[in-house]
């Protein structure tokens, strides 16, 4: 069986180098070889990477990096090609070539169509043709030990690409994705993925792949929709979380950590530490977390409306933002109180659903009795999250075990057990209640909560 061949044709990035080292990632390292294994047989991925190359520029300095010149006898030499990915952009940036944002995303362009007319398809046909832009140069390059070569305002070109790039190409009708929505020059040098970075590569190719294999089209929003994070399948996240902690990272405006680059650093310290799913507030916060760590997300947005009292992603506004985001698991308030838009849960989640019925949703309650109907409106899973902070439960002693013991007792959904979990023995102790997860939040990632108990312990 001859199979699939996918040319993955790049710069360094492609090839592998490793900042650390200066050398090469091993050969199971590479995003590229990843994702061949993750394609499996069907398909052959061909590594077509080179350190320097850059679109159409001829580089006084080095031999051959001229992408434009080359890809018509790679693409051939390949054939039958059933897909090229093209992922430039990272080299072109380089002060001597004086090119602008612009001018790197029409060379891109003009590479893409060119590729797109070599006869290397299946039947002699056209190429098949996807472009990635590589996730941006980060302004620190210029301290590095490359900075001099690179020359100036790399970063600066580097950013405005995926915009310009995303319009051309549109134009073009070339299907397009901007990786550094996902992914970040984490090396020590600000322009190469680090070994993390080709794990990431490999999954979001393998995800763009399978898209562009099933017909979909990824400049389409409906279809793109699910590409920008949500990389993981249900049954996965559902695994990914059993029996383990999920760390919220949250900071609202009036908390001094307020800080999407905070919150990403907070999401990394957990994952060191062994969390195994992130709850983030935010689509600021959340596009940085995805870009530090690759761990499951309960992704929600607190928003106050006037008139009530329901804040965590109270209205499909906010359930909309999460979905064109991407994240694993939505948390919704699912409590009875009346929503902004005048609905009750039992009202607005039938249309959530009914929008979304591939979402795995969360319900933020405060009793049994919103537990029970979440239950039967089809939330994927049931949270304690808002025991404590609805007017008629508060007071009550946290985090809620009875509440909790009850819910795994008698409902048919698996539950995840948060709010005020404060010590790893109560952790311990809501984990043994079978619950399917546990979130905890502020006894992690509020330091000034933290001290405010330490404080209150010393001086009481
Ligand atoms: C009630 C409410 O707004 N809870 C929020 C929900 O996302 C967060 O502020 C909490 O930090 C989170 O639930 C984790 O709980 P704890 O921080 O107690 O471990």
């Amino acid at each position: 069986m001859d199979r699939k061949r996918i040319v993955c044709f790049g710069d360094s990035n492609t090839w592998g180098y490793d900042a650390g080292t200066g050398g090469r990632f091993p050969y199971e390292e590479r995003w590229t070889t990843m994702l061949q294994e993750k394609l499996g047989q069907e398909w052959e991925v061909i590594s077509e990477g080179l350190s320097g190359r850059n679109a159409v520029c001829e580089d006084p300095l080095f031999e051959g990096l001229k992408g434009i010149d080359y890809i018509h006898p790679c693409l051939l030499s390949h054939s039958p090609v059933e897909l090229a990915i093209i992922m430039l952009g990272t080299n072109d940036t380089k002060e001597r070539f004086s090119m602008t944002s612009r001018n790197i995303a029409m060379g891109i362009t003009r590479l893409a169509v060119k590729a797109r007319s070599v006869k290397a398809g299946p039947d002699g046909t056209g190429t098949t043709v996807l472009v990635v832009c590589p996730p941006p140069i980060q302004a620190e390059y210029a301290e590095t030990e490359i900075g001099d070569a690179m020359g100036r305002d790399c970063d600066i070109k580097s950013i405005g690409l995926a915009g310009n790039l995303s319009e051309l190409l549109k134009i073009e009708g070339i299907p397009f994705f901007d990786s550094g929505k996902l992914i970040e020059m984490r090396s020590v040098d600000h322009m190469h993925l680090d070994a993390d970075g080709h794990r990431k590569m490999a999954h979001l190719m393998e995800e763009l792949v399978r898209k562009m294999a099933a017909g979909k089209n990824l400049n389409d929003k409906e279809d793109g929709r699910q590409l920008s994070g949500n990389m993981r399948t249900k049954q996965e996240v559902h695994e990914a979380i059993r029996n383990k902690v999920v760390v919220s990272c949250q900071a609202l405006a009036d908390e001094p950590l307020h800080s999407a680059f905070i919150m990403g650093r907070m999401a990394y310290a957990a994952f060191l530490g062994g969390a195994s799913g992130i709850r983030a507030n935010s689509v600021v916060d959340i596009r940085e977390i995805k870009k530090t760590v690759d761990l499951p997300i309960i992704g929600i947005i607190k928003q106050d409306y006037e008139g009530s009292d329901v804040y965590i992603t109270p209205t499909m506004k906010e359930v909309d933002a999460l979905c064109e985001e991407g994240v694993d698991i939505i948390a919704i308030d699912a409590t009875i109180r009346v929503r902004p838009d005048g609905m009750t849960i039992k009202e607005a989640f039938p249309l959530i659903r009914a929008k979304y019925p591939d979402q795995l949703f969360m319900a933020d309650c405060s009793d049994f009795e919103e537990a029970k109907l979440a239950a039967e409106l089809g939330f994927d899973y049931i949270g304690s999250t808002m025991a404590g902070y609805t007017p008629y439960t508060e007071g009550r002693e946290l985090p809620a075990l009875d509440l909790i013991e009850r819910m795994v007792r008698e409902l048919d959904k698996p539950v995840i057990a948060e709010g005020g979990i404060s010590t790893p023995e109560e952790l311990r102790a809501v984990l043994d209640l079978g619950v399917h997860s546990a979130v905890v939040g502020s006894a992690i990632t509020r330091p000034m909560e933290i001290t405010k108990r330490f404080i209150a312990a010393a001086y009481k």
